[in-house]
């Protein structure tokens, strides 16, 4: 099972421009979790900085009573192993087929035979749909298939925290549907805590047991799906509904009196009310063992995610 990632008053500046200050979540073992928030707000930094990519000034990051921010570097290497990362892009090696770009964690932190590789190998790029794709180059196959050969790969040595930096970046809303219940199958299936950093609504909306969205250097929500999807939060609703009028700018920010004359003149301004049922497993898969978990947690019966498990 996944593990919590426990994440308290971090801050991150370059060279004193702030990026964000004080963010506290807990990421709860074996959910999913999405992160929101406009670009440039820090979402890709907040990513690197869980696996200690970079150094936060303040605040810490606790997976398994080791804290990320604090450790020594063999201690890190030792953390890092629990993580699978989806990099925006996949970083696959362009010189190395998939099997290969696969296999290469597998032979740089393991003593894996050759024939343990392949039975792991082949069984991640079945996980994804990949088989038979095993010998393309990444500049032969699409950005979907990329995606997922990056997924398999951050799957290789199953981690109990799996990090995704905007994994629906680039594709068509019909490849984000099919990643969005591959990311759901994923965490049926092996019950890892799953972060997912994006911009798609329809992704927020229909993934995520929890939420979350940073703006103005600030974590300003993070907390169940029912919430978020129904807060009145005027920046939450603004980014859940894709639109214009509120405090979010193009150059990430308005003043209040701008935003509030947009809203007041808008008259299209109606927003999806409508609260998206959570994707299940795909038939065959069985309940996701997240579910149960959050409803004790929570207290709540899910009455938003979806049919009855
Ligand atoms: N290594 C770095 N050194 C200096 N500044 C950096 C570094 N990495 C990121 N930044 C700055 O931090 C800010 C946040 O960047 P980040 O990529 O985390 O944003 P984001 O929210 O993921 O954006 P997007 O949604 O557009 O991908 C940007 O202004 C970026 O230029």
């Amino acid at each position: 099972m996944g593990v919590e990632v426990a994440v308290d008053g971090l801050s991150k500046s370059f060279s004193g421009q702030k990026i964000w200050s004080d963010v506290t979540l807990t990421l709860p073992p074996g959910e999913v979790s999405a992160l929101l928030g406009p670009s440039g707000t820090g979402k890709s930094v907040f990513l690197k900085s869980l696996i200690g990519l970079l150094r936060p000034e303040r605040g810490s990051v606790v997976v398994s009573g080791t804290d990320v921010c604090a450790c020594r570097e063999n201690e890190l290497q030792e953390v890092r192993k629990r993580f699978g990362v989806l990099f925006q892009d996949g970083a696959l090696f362009g010189s190395m087929d998939l099997y290969d770009n696969v296999a290469f964690p597998l032979r740089e932190h393991t003593r894996c035979t050759e024939q343990q590789v392949r039975d792991i190998v082949m069984s991640k790029l079945d996980m994804v749909g990949l088989t038979g794709a095993e010998d393309k180059l990444p500049g032969e196959i699409s950005g979907g298939m990329r995606k997922r050969a990056g997924l398999a790969r951050a799957l290789v040595l199953d981690p109990e925290v799996i990090l995704c930096d905007e994994p629906d970046s680039g594709l068509d809303p019909v490849r984000t549907a099919y990643l969005s219940q591959l990311l759901i199958d994923l965490n049926t299936q092996i019950d890892a805590t799953i972060l997912i950093v994006t911009h798609n609504i329809q992704v927020a909306r229909t993934v995520p047991d929890n939420l979350g969205l940073l703006f103005r250097g600030e974590l300003v929500a993070f907390g169940p799906r029912e919430d978020l999807l129904s807060s009145s939060e005027p920046v939450v609703r603004q980014f859940l509904n894709g639109r214009r009028a509120g405090p979010i700018g193009m150059s990430e920010e308005k003043d209040a009196t701008t935003a509030a004359a947009e809203m007041a003149a808008d008259p299209r301004m109606s927003d999806v009310d409508e609260l998206l049922p959570q994707l299940e497993p795909s038939p065959g898969l069985g309940p996701r063992a997240a579910v149960q978990r959050r409803m004790q947690r929570t207290g709540r019966q899910s009455a938003w995610s979806g049919a009855p498990q």
